[in-house]
């Protein structure tokens, strides 16, 4: 309890202490309360002050938005005329954006078509670089090509004279190896005959030795005679003492007898001695015999070695041959253009030159420069030939491409120019003379020779020759022999096909199988004859039609059953002259209208086909119709354009010259071979 007490006592003494805590606070908070009052009143004067002036503020303020108000519905009015200029703004701004927008467009696809432009010339750009690092790589790889052939063709030089010298050589050791022989022979008929004489002396010997036998047995009785006379005497001396007179007769007989056995002793001797020379004579024959028989045999061995050489070097140039011929016509397939070769026939006597030639430089046999009204014009084509170029020169320069022929290729060579600058003479030239034959007999002399050089290869070659004329679009048969021979007694009318092979058959047309030059030689003698020749003023001989020479080539290897199909086509084109040049009326006018017509479609071919237009107008002219196989991009084609370099004729010259550089330019594709095996026909 008092515990109790004690903290009640300690309560009330908090509790107070609380009170006076709590009087003093009352006091601080109503002096503060004072002090909140004063300011208060403050305040609300301040504020009453405040507020007076913001009526004051405010009055002031409802004049300005009375003023604003004025100035707003200016404003406004303005606003309403601004929008509308602004609708009629957005208007135009719109009709802007939308010409925009179309511009934008357009911009677009100028600029996707730039884009695509620039791809395209980016793509054009690169297959240029491309096709010109091709090109660059195909000149290089035909450059290398020919560097081979020339290494190839000096190799088989190289090699042809190694194979002379070896057939040199063997045709030595053949020499030598028939002596050696002859002394064999002589040799074995010596040793026959000391065969014959050994057998004679040992027949003698065997003789003698049988003679000597008998003697010594002879000897032997004689003796043992002589031995039982010699009892016989002792006995008769013992026993019956016969007479001395028997005695030495006796006596006689024995000395007789050893005589005979002494002189056949000798006659032993005498047969030994010879028989011991004779076996001497016989070994010495027999070794002859023998040391000739080991140089005979060296000889042969010296002479099979030879042989086989000279069969490997035969070998190494028949591959040679292949190797050359290949990069012949990988060369030519790669140039893939129609070749042109330009000729200049010489100036006839009172004329004077438009012609002259490059002296050095790249363009060294390859470019022609002409003087036309005091012009110089240059070209430059595969080869030029001046007035001094022999036929044989220029049979060289072509003569791989009349070889390609007998490889299955489809060959056309042609002759283009004026009247007179020496077509026929390239073409045709004067077969009677061996230097002045022309491009035609001398292609034909080759295929002859090479086909049967190739006979030993396995190749067997047949060959058929036609030839024909077109003349005034007509076609006339050269090698027929009653022209006039028809069924209804009318000319024959003579049309052209081509068959599924590419090959062209002329109905009607004489086909002639040829097996030999001279038969070709009598064709061509009866076709120049069967030539129409025409006259004009400006050549007495002038020829005013086509003359279409043609060699189909069958080979067939019999090794191998490869089987080739070449045409060789050679053709002297008529003279390309212009109407007002060659002063033609009537009939001579007809034909200068029908060449240059077919002379026109040559070259709109030739054009069409470098162009790769799908449509190629060869039936146009039967000249382009003829030769459609053999144009059309699988040939191999080569064009002469000749020239007459005289100034009068430099108009016409330089017409050819033109017309030719255009052909140079012109690809008409990779010729290919026309070849395949017996057994996949
Ligand atoms: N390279 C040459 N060397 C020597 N004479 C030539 C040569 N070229 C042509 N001739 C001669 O020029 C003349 C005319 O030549 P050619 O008859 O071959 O001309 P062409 O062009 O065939 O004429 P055409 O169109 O009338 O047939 C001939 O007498 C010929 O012998």
């Amino acid at each position: 309890m008092m515990e109790y007490i004690k903290k009640v006592r300690a309560c009330i003494r908090w509790l107070l202490e609380r009170e006076d805590i709590n009087l003093a606070e009352i006091k601080r908070i109503n002096g503060q309360l004072e002090a909140t009052h004063k300011q208060h009143s403050e305040i609300v004067a301040d504020l009453e002050n405040n507020i007076e002036e913001t009526k004051s503020v405010y009055e002031e303020l409802q004049k300005q938005c009375a003023s604003l108000q004025e100035a707003l519905k200016i404003v406004e009015a303005e606003k309403m005329d601004a929008l509308s200029s602004l609708r009629d703004e957005r208007e135009a701004r719109m009709g802007v954006e939308s010409l925009r927008n179309g511009l934008l467009e357009d911009l677009n696809r100028v600029k996707l078509e730039e884009k695509r432009l620039t791809d395209q010339i980016k793509m054009l750009q690169d297959t240029n670089k491309r096709l010109q690092e091709y090109n660059t790589s195909l000149q290089q790889y035909n450059s290398n090509l020919q560097a081979d052939a020339t290494k190839n063709a000096e190799t088989i030089a190289k090699l042809q004279k190694e194979k002379n010298t070896m057939v040199e050589t063997m045709n030595g050791l053949k020499d030598h190896a028939n002596s050696v022989k002859m002394q064999l022979d002589i040799a074995k008929s010596l040793q026959n005959e000391a065969a014959k004489q050994k057998t004679d002396l040992l027949k003698e010997v065997e003789s003698l030795r049988m003679e000597l036998q008998h003697v010594r047995e002879e000897r032997d009785t004689k003796s043992a005679q002589v031995d039982s006379l010699l009892a016989e005497i002792g006995t008769y001396k013992e026993k019956t003492g016969k007479t001395a007179i028997q005695l030495d007769s006796a006596m006689a007989k024995t000395s007789a007898l050893e005589e005979t056995c002494s002189s056949q002793r000798k006659m032993i001797e005498t047969l030994e001695i010879k028989l011991a020379a004779a076996n001497e004579k016989l070994k010495r024959s027999d070794m002859t015999a023998s040391e000739t028989m080991t140089e005979y045999e060296n000889m042969k061995k010296m002479l099979e070695s030879a042989l086989s050489r000279l069969e490997e070097a035969e070998q190494t140039i028949l591959d040679g041959e292949k190797l050359r011929k290949k990069l012949h016509n990988t060369i030519l397939e790669l140039k893939g253009n129609i070749r042109v070769f330009c000729r200049v026939r010489p100036l006839l006597p009172n004329e004077s030159g438009a012609v002259s030639y490059p002296k050095s430089g790249e363009n060294l046999g390859r470019g022609i420069e002409l003087l036309h009204n005091a012009q110089g014009y240059s070209f430059t084509f595969d080869k030029v030939f001046d007035h001094s170029a022999s036929q044989e020169h220029v049979f060289i320069e072509i003569s791989q491409l009349v070889q390609s022929a007998l490889d299955g290729y489809k060959v056309c060579i042609f002759a283009y120019g004026q009247t007179g600058s020496g077509k026929t003479y390239t073409m045709m030239g004067n077969p009677e003379f061996e230097d002045q034959k022309g491009m035609i007999p001398r292609s034909l002399e080759q295929i002859f020779q090479a086909s049967q050089a190739l006979n030993s290869q396995g190749w067997r070659y047949k060959m058929q020759a036609s030839m024909l004329e077109i003349y005034n679009e007509t076609i006339r048969d050269l090698l027929v022999t009653n022209r006039m021979a028809a069924q209804d007694g009318g000319p024959t009318k003579y049309s052209i096909k081509h068959d599924a092979n590419g090959n062209t058959i002329v109905s009607d047309l004489t086909v002639v199988d040829v097996t030999t030059i001279n038969e070709v030689s009598s064709l061509l003698r009866r076709a120049a004859q069967s030539r129409s020749v025409g006259r004009t003023q400006m050549n007495e001989e002038s020829s005013r039609s086509h003359c279409v020479f043609t060699l189909r080539i069958f080979g067939v290897n019999e090794g191998t059953d490869q089987q080739v199909q070449g045409v060789l086509n050679l053709i002297d084109l008529a003279g390309s002259e212009r109407l007002n040049k060659s002063g033609a009326t009537g009939d001579r006018l007809k034909e200068t209208l029908a060449i240059n017509k077919s002379l026109s479609c040559l070259s709109d071919v030739i054009f069409s086909i470098a162009k790769k237009e799908e449509h190629v107008p060869f039936r146009n002219s039967k000249l382009t119709y003829l030769l459609q196989p053999c144009l059309g991009g699988d040939s191999k084609t080569l064009m002469f354009v000749n020239l007459a370099p005289e100034v009068s004729s430099a108009a016409e010259s330089l017409c050819s010259l033109r017309f030719a550089a255009r052909v140079n330019s012109c690809e008409i594709g990779i010729p290919r071979r026309q070849t395949q095996t017996r057994s996949s026909q």
